[in-house]
């Protein structure tokens, strides 16, 4: 009994967390959490395993319970139930979903009073399954799962560069139209087989996230790339020409360097000039960008450098660079895809002893919310001094900033410093108006972030800037949480 007893107090928690607008942390980390918070004797990763599995059936047990009636006749003491309702679920889970089938609990009055219900609970069970046309529950829930961690859209970009003679990309689309035959007006009425043009940035289409596309052709040859949408952003921005020379602060693994080659070369590479210079500290991040410029044929015009940014690229070196991206680092809170952390944790858990320390690390949805704060204090730093040593390059006009993130910390409020910033202000730097920002994407930044710091009628307006700003919220609208910003010098 005392393990359901623990993994009950455990469910509680969960239950609270998940009341919650927003889930702070993983299931693996909420349970840790609490095994730690109760000081629990039962093994934390068996809880886990049990609540992962509880929680994914939660809703259709609580169907078959209902149906079965078992909460209703729950003996009570002093007026209360004898049984809460959370054990009961554990139990029934057990029961009737665990591999061996049974309750894994010596006798007891609540496991005497579950199995009363046996016959009742396994019939609603059927008919439960019978409903959704299913042999196994399981086959419901992990389509759910694989539909809750998919993108809502995969969005693929035609490569100019890759299209003969002339950047043409009809014929590329052309090839598109043949697997995709339906074209749909809005992202959200894609279905398998159907395309979406998009309408903010040229070449890109939107198709739906359960269609195979990387064993294509045309993926294979570089003439389609994967790229998010919010991600094309950036370069389109910038939308820098064939006279300018483009620093990418921060490229692998090259997305945003490549997507930026389209817009200086528009079609296939006719020399050798170097107009971007692709800086990467990581050495293998960058053997990655090394291929995706290949693939994407546009190496002959993109100079791969790997080391610091704020060390190596000086103005001497990367002459007459006149626009910047500057993508750094960010705590990726934009991103989702937690199924993927969380099997990645309980492999990680699986393979560890049984510890109750398994505190993971890497991720910030893993992170108390102090450990969060010192993160995005660090992070806002490091992506201050990024956009500021783009800055200080005499010939640059135009720098673009943006972050996967979703925390003010490291968008709005890392504008705010730089603009606050004496060197900053002397170099001349303004944030773009709207006008010059992918002006009919209706969400931008945070206004309430700038009016804490400007008001109106000084040298900063705070609507001005927020609308300066460029946000996405993460599957909401149609692919990960994103932010962007331009500065701009006449
Ligand atoms: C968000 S990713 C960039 C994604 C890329 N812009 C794209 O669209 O494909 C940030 C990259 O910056 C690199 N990085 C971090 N600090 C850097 C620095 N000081 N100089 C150059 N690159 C850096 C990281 O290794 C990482 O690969």
């Amino acid at each position: 009994m005392n393990f359901y007893r623990d993994a009950t107090w455990v469910l509680e928690d969960i239950e609270k967390e998940a009341a919650k607008e927003r889930i702070s942390g993983s299931m693996q980390t909420l349970v840790l959490r609490s095994c730690k918070k109760y000081k629990l004797k039962s093994n934390p990763k068996h809880i886990y395993a049990v609540l992962d599995s509880c929680w994914k059936y939660k809703p259709y047990l609580e169907k078959v319970m209902k149906k079965a009636r078992i909460l209703e006749d729950i003996p009570k003491k002093k007026g209360k139930p004898l049984f809460s309702r959370l054990t009961l679920l554990l139990l029934c889970h057990d029961l009737l979903l665990s591999k061996q089938k049974r309750i894994q609990m010596g006798k007891h009055p609540i496991k005497d009073y579950v199995l009363k219900f046996k016959s009742p609970l396994h019939s609603e069970m059927v008919k439960l399954k019978l409903k959704l046309k299913v042999r196994d529950l399981s086959e419901v829930v992990l389509s759910e799962d694989i539909t809750n961690d998919l993108p809502p859209v995969r969005w693929i970009r035609i490569n100019p560069l890759k299209c003969h003679p002339n950047g043409d990309t009809e014929p590329v689309l052309a090839e598109l139209r043949k697997k995709f035959t339906l074209k749909v007006n809005e992202w959200s009425d894609l279905v398998p087989g159907s395309i979406y043009y998009d309408e903010y940035i040229p070449n890109l289409f939107g198709i739906h996230p359960t269609d195979k596309i990387t064993a294509h052709e045309l993926y294979k040859h570089g003439k389609i790339i994967i790229q998010d949408r919010a991600s094309c952003f950036p370069a389109h921005i910038l939308h820098p020409g064939a006279d300018d020379i483009v620093i990418d602060a921060c490229s692998a693994p090259g997305n945003k360097t490549t997507h930026t080659a389209s817009y200086i070369c528009s079609g296939p590479p006719k020399d050798n000039i170097i107009r971007i210079y692709a800086f990467e500290k990581d050495p293998e991040r960058a053997k990655i960008l090394q291929k995706m410029v290949k693939v994407a044929g546009c190496s002959s015009n993109i100079d791969v450098k790997v080391g610091d940014f704020t060390k190596l690229a000086t103005p001497d070196k990367c002459k007459g660079a006149t626009g910047f991206i500057v993508d750094p680092s960010c705590s990726g809170s934009g991103i989702f895809g937690r199924k993927f952390f969380d099997s990645l944790n309980k492999r990680k858990m699986d393979e560890k002893d049984d510890d109750n320390d398994v505190i993971p690390d890497e991720q910030e949805e893993f992170m108390a919310k102090e450990e969060l704060q010192t993160r995005l204090a660090k992070l806002s730093s490091f992506q201050f001094q990024m956009v500021k040593h783009a800055m200080s390059f005499p010939a640059a006009k135009k720098i673009v900033y943006s972050t996967c993130s979703i925390h003010a910390e490291e968008n709005e409020r890392v504008v705010i410093d730089l603009l606050l910033d004496k060197a900053v202000q002397e170099w001349g730097w303004k944030v773009a108006p709207r006008t010059e920002v992918i002006p009919s994407w209706p969400r931008r930044g945070k206004v309430e972030e700038f009016g804490e710091v400007f008001r109106n009628g000084t040298a900063h307006n705070p609507r001005q800037l927020a609308e300066g700003c460029i946000r996405a919220l993460p599957k909401e609208d149609g692919g990960i949480g994103f932010f962007a910003v331009c500065f701009e010098r006449k």
